[in-house]
Order: C-alpha cells, then sequence, then structure tokens
C-alpha cells in the first residue's frame, strides 16, 4: 500500500497580511535534502502532522524545529489544502499562510546565517530564500505545489460581469467595480453578445483592467478566446460540453494563461482538476436567478474543497461579510455577480443623470 502524509506547509511572509495583499511582501523557500521525497526541489518549509496534533500545533512545532521561527496562531490563516498522489506516496498538504515572520525570524540571525558561503540556511543545513511571489516561478518546486503558488497568486474576488444586450452598460459595471475594489478579477460573462460585440468589449476591457492592477477572465465559447486579449478563460458547463472538453484531459489555452471551470459536484471537480487551474464551485447559497438549484451550503461547498487539489471559489449567493467563512470553509474566495457589480437600472439611471 501508498504511504500516506499529512503533512503541515507554512507560507511565510515578511510582513502583514495587508501588505501581502498589496504585493509588498516576501516569501521564504527551502531547499529539500537531495535524499528526501522530491529531494532537491524548493518548498514550502513545514512536516508531518503528529498523531493527536492540530495543523497549527504541528506547523508550530516544525517551524521552531526547522528554522527556530516562534510563531503565533494569530498569524496564521489557511490557505489550501491538497490531497495529492505521487507515484510512490500519497500526500495532504495543508497549507496556512504565517503572516509578520521577520517579528520572529531575523534574516541576520546568526544561526541561521552560514557567513563561509554568505547564505542563509535553515536549522537541518537547508538553504533558505526570500522571494517575491513573481519569483516563484524561477524555482522548481514538487508537483503538488502548483496549486499553492496558483493559490498566491489568485486574488480573493472575482466579479463576474451582470450580463446586458449593451456592452457600454457591461463596460460602465466593470468600470464601477474596479474602482471600488482592490484585488478583484473580472470574468466578463455577456450571453446575450455575439461574438463580434463580445470581442470588441473584452479588448477594450482586457486594457482597462490592467490599468487598474487586475485581470481579465473570459467567459465564452472556446473558439472566441483571444489569447492576445486575455488573462485566463472560464468554461461554463454549456461551453466545455459543446467544446468536448467536459472529458477532456489536455488544457485548451496555453500553461501561461488561467483556466477555470463550473464546478457543481465532485463529479465535475474530478473532470476540471485534470486540466484547470481553479474552480468556480455554486451555488453555495439559493439565488434569486437560480432558486430551483439545490444549494450546497457551506458544508457541502467544503465537501468539494476537501477534495479539491487546486483552488475552489465559492459562487451563487455568497456576499462579501463571508470572506473569512469562505476561507474557513477551503475557499480560496468569493465570486459573484450582485456582491460586486452595481445592476444595471443603477448604470442606466448613472448614465442618464450624467
Ligand atoms: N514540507 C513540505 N513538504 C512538501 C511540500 N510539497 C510536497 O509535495 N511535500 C511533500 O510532503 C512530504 C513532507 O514530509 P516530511 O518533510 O515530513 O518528510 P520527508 O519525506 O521530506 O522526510 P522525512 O521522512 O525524513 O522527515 C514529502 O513527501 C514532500 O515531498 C512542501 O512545499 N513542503
Amino acid at each position: 500500500m501508498k504511504k500516506f502524509v499529512h503533512v503541515a506547509v507554512g507560507v511565510i511572509f515578511d510582513s502583514a497580511p495587508e501588505n501581502v495583499s498589496a504585493g509588498k511582501s516576501k516569501i521564504l523557500i527551502a531547499k529539500r535534502a537531495d535524499h528526501q521525497h522530491q529531494g532537491g526541489l524548493w518548498e514550502f518549509p513545514g512536516g508531518k502532522v503528529e498523531l493527536g496534533e492540530s495543523i497549527q500545533v504541528a506547523l508550530q512545532r516544525e517551524l521552531e524545529e526547522e528554522l527556530g521561527l516562534q510563531s503565533s496562531a494569530d498569524d496564521m490563516q489557511p490557505l489550501i489544502s491538497i490531497p495529492f498522489h505521487y507515484p510512490d506516496k500519497s500526500v495532504l498538504l495543508d497549507v496556512w499562510a504565517v503572516y509578520n515572520a521577520t517579528e520572529f525570524l531575523k534574516t541576520d540571525d546568526i544561526e541561521l546565517f552560514d557567513f563561509k558561503d554568505s547564505k542563509l540556511v535553515g536549522k537541518e543545513g537547508q538553504p533558505l530564500v526570500w522571494v517575491e511571489h513573481s519569483e516563484l516561478a524561477n524555482y522548481e518546486f514538487p508537483a503538488a505545489n502548483k496549486a499553492i503558488i496558483d493559490a498566491l497568486l489568485l486574488p480573493p474576488k472575482i466579479a463576474i460581469s451582470q450580463d446586458s444586450n449593451n456592452p457600454d452598460i457591461i463596460l460602465s459595471q466593470v468600470a464601477n467595480t474596479l474602482k471600488n475594489h482592490s484585488n478583484i478579477w473580472i470574468q466578463l460573462r455577456a450571453p446575450s453578445l455575439g461574438q463580434l460585440q463580445y470581442t470588441q468589449l473584452a479588448m477594450k476591457l482586457y486594457g482597462i483592467c490592467h490599468e487598474a492592477g487586475s485581470k481579465l477572465i473570459w467567459n465564452c465559447p472556446l473558439e472566441w478566446y483571444q489569447v492576445a486579449f486575455a488573462d485566463g478563460l472560464h468554461l461554463s458547463n454549456k461551453n466545455s460540453l459543446n467544446s468536448g472538453l467536459d472529458t477532456a484531459n489536455e488544457r485548451p489555452i496555453p500553461a501561461n494563461q488561467w483556466l477555470s471551470m463550473a464546478c457543481h459536484n465532485l463529479t465535475e471537480l474530478e473532470v476540471a482538476q485534470n486540466i484547470a487551474d481553479y474552480v468556480l464551485v455554486s451555488p453555495v447559497h439559493e439565488t434569486t436567478t437560480h432558486p430551483q438549484a439545490n444549494a450546497l451550503t457551506w458544508s457541502g461547498f467544503k465537501v468539494i474543497t476537501d477534495q479539491a487539489r487546486i483552488p475552489c471559489y465559492a459562487l451563487g449567493g455568497v456576499t462579501m461579510s463571508e470572506s473569512q467563512t469562505c476561507i474557513q470553509f477551503g475557499g480560496q474566495g468569493i465570486a459573484g455577480i450582485r456582491c460586486f457589480m452595481a445592476d444595471e437600472k443603477n448604470i442606466t439611471r448613472k448614465n442618464n443623470e450624467s
């Protein structure tokens, strides 16, 4: 039988959550010894959860043993949990963000600095480096870590545009959302528009999103997708079915673009996590547009996040006030239309007033 290990993993930030979301923070990574499983690759520090230990206690113990880092439970927040099967071993990585580490871990700490090589090393002699988010791509990690790195790059909020047959209304809506929210990506969903109108609108929005430090995810048939004006593609059930992607094993877009899929149950999750980077799980609550759909509730959402090895967003009647609940139930963040976008009537009224 394959060996199974439950691992507590810490993504250690040198500063507070506000600085992390503003992109002004560094992350500590360590190199695994050659003789270890996945040896020679970089990792986020951590180790096995011992019998009867909580994840937080295990992580605090491992970080103390490996780095001399004394972390406070108040500075820890769940990031993602990843069940992953290597050919020789199955792991459950329980990954937590650990903030304010430099308050406890001095980079010039004599114990952690190898003066001979002028390098930072851990207590077990493992090389350590503080890196920016954008530098993570330059290091080679075990396969299970792709989802951790994705979770670090993905935002806490995804605003989905409200459908309209008037592209100008959608454009104003999105601009408004970007004005009112930071750290948010836009998914352009506009089933009432034809291909030409959709493409023209998406091209305009791509510039607007990038100017605001956001990203634009297209939600349209695969054939409409234009790599040069998009950061990624979201495949609804209908669009993935129409393109034969509901059973696919191959990504339909390049690896450096984001791919998300709709997910309503564990069967859809299995299909999605073969090719997508993240899923939008719905409906968490009953909504006015889908009153007949059976709501998952937060506990049903957790059934899915527990099985997911990619980040999961909560969609369907979820409000901003539930952001922390979403994280506690294993979610990456919140996706929605109404919770971020002003509705069409207000936009029309505002446009008429100005
Ligand atoms: N700490 C840590 N482990 C990871 C990461 N990614 C990942 O796949 N793992 C896997 O999770 C397991 C961690 O177990 P561990 O560190 O306690 O044990 P080990 O096998 O490395 O060595 P050991 O048995 O000698 O202690 C390893 O199989 C490792 O390959 C990561 O980012 N950090």
